[in-house]
């Protein structure tokens, strides 16, 4: 039994392309079929983001947005090198990811700094996919539910209106390794975190939260998990930079 929630499929980009490249992807996108129910976020690296949303805005494709993969939480000031959610806001730009892995440890962005930045960006008015997930030595200490449970706790501490956040479950061990978790494994994570959501939030917030996996997903494996009750969508990572991303959009068709 396939989530009785529409398919959320975000696409991150990480750092990579070019702006011609960037292009082309939209190009490829945008002259595909796709499930017109999967609601699509792209997230390319800031020095390509307005291009792409311009891009985007004029292809008058109303299912894809732009996200940001960043941002930090104060509005202005001295933070070389830093992009704040009202600029992010100012620049139309509607989505955030926040917390991804990559940010935690290359970036050293502990639980409370995700939570401020969450924090921030809701308020600012901007929607957020909130990245979550264990590395291999926490999954084979039995430690995943505890850990996505506190990174999950963090934030709640600072946010309590989550209908503005898609939680992406990314289990470290299964990013960029084509090491995917298999469905069953991301389904007993996404039903916990759903559990999380019921006892933290209320049942109807915790029916209507989108939790999505992430972690190795392509074209071969995506329609196997979209299968699963507790999951959502993905955000993709390589294969978003491949044509086999419309695929995976099309997870369900
Ligand atoms: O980190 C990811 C998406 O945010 C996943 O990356 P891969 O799909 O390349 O494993």
């Amino acid at each position: 039994m396939s989530s009785p929630r529409g398919l959320f499929v975000g696409g991150n980009w990480k750092m990579n392309g070019t702006l011609d490249s960037s292009k082309k992807l939209i190009d490829h996108l945008i002259a595909s079929k796709l499930d017109e129910s999967t609601e699509i976020v792209v997230a390319p690296p800031f020095i390509h983001l307005l291009q792409v949303k311009d891009y985007l805005q004029a292809s008058s494709h109303p299912n894809i947005k732009v996200s940001a993969q960043n941002a930090y939480h104060k509005s202005s000031g001295a933070f070389t090198g830093e992009v704040s959610v009202d600029q992010l806001v100012d620049a139309q730009v509607p989505w955030v990811i926040i917390g991804h892995s990559e940010r935690r440890t290359l970036f050293g962005e502990a639980d409370h700094n995700v939570a401020e930045k969450t924090k921030a960006a809701l308020e600012a008015g901007l929607s957020v996919i909130l990245c979550i997930g264990e590395t291999l030595e926490q999954r084979e200490k039995d430690e995943t539910v505890s850990v996505v449970t506190r990174q999950l706790n963090a934030v709640e501490q600072e946010v309590k209106d989550w209908s503005k956040i898609v939680v992406a479950y990314e289990p470290v061990w299964a990013i960029g390794t084509g090491k995917v978790a298999t469905s069953q494994q991301a389904q007993e994570v996404h039903s916990e975190i759903r559990k999380w959501a019921a006892s933290k939030l209320g049942q109807s917030v915790a029916n209507k939260l989108r939790i999505i996996y992430g972690g190795s997903v392509a074209a071969k494996n995506c329609k196997e998990l979209s299968t699963q009750a507790d999951i959502d969508g993905f955000l993709v990572g390589g294969a978003s930079l491949k044509p086999e991303f419309v695929d995976i959009v099309n997870a369900r068709l």
